[in-house]
């Protein structure tokens, strides 16, 4: 079990509900990707009208948590007005931070970020932080009250994989109890499992299972996958190495001469 903030998750995968074909593939694919937390774009909810009620229905009949996102905030003051109103509409003190920073990578601005966390955590808010792999980033984040980080891997929607293992694994090591959440970048089923195998607890992703040709397939691949990733990780895997080690004995073994 991941336990974060007030919640104990029995799923380690976490995704988000943008780009769907129809409605009904993406409740498809929430139901067999076992997700138990889904991410909502509060823009999308207010800005669609009849859509977004909609949307909002169908995502309640999933019986899955919402985390409400901040997604298309480009500063630190609109991400707080975002995280208000999405309290209010959602009914949760939960909210997944993203404060974009950059027009091409859409690397968040990590010092808007800092401090809308600040005041999001000073309101009560239990902020998921999307961030870079900055590890005095992370620590700042973390000294104002965020108890879960969530740095990317790649772009998000790029579907690159882990760019920058090793940072990854330098995060891993320095916040080795605090919550961390891969969020964004992830293309395949194989990455996932990476950053499960680098001991990360969980995996956010949208894009992949989104657009795949078959999203619900596509879900439970995703979930498999990080299920897998995460036994491995507990399992004491082999470090490897440069030279051959025999896997048959070699003692005892007959002598043909
Ligand atoms: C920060 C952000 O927006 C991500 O949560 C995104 O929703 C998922 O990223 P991918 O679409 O790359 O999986």
């Amino acid at each position: 079990m991941l336990s974060i903030y007030d919640a104990e998750l029995s799923s380690r995968l976490l995704l988000g509900t943008a780009r769907y074909p129809s409605p009904a593939v993406l409740a498809k694919a929430v139901g067999r990707s076992g997700a138990g937390i889904v991410t909502v774009s509060l823009r999308r909810e207010t800005a669609g009208g009849k859509t977004g009620g909609a949307f909002f229905d169908l995502i309640r009949q999933l019986a899955v948590r919402v985390l409400p996102n901040t997604a298309g905030c480009h500063s630190a003051s609109e991400a707080i007005l975002t995280a208000r109103m999405a309290r209010e509409v959602f009914g949760t003190d939960w909210i997944k931070l993203e404060v974009i920073g950059h027009h091409d990578s859409l690397q968040p601005d990590v010092f808007e970020l800092v401090e809308a966390a600040r005041v999001l955590c000073a309101e009560g808010f239990c902020v998921f932080p999307y961030t870079t792999d900055d590890l005095v980033v992370g620590e700042k984040l973390l000294s104002v009250g965020c108890r879960v980080l969530m740095p990317w891997c790649a772009p998000i929607g790029s579907a690159a994989g882990p760019r920058n293992p090793s940072a990854l694994i330098a995060m891993r090591s320095a916040f080795p109890d605090v919550p961390l959440i891969v969020d964004a970048g992830i293309g395949r089923p194989s990455h996932a499992a990476m950053v499960m195998e680098l001991g990360y607890d969980a995996v956010l992703l949208n894009t992949a299972v989104a657009v795949a040709d078959d999203p619900p397939a596509m879900a439970e691949a995703f979930g498999k996958a990080i299920e897998a990733g995460r036994l491995a990780y507990l399992s004491g895997m082999l470090e490897p190495r440069d030279m051959a080690v025999p896997s048959t004995p070699v003692v005892g073994k007959g002598v043909f001469e």
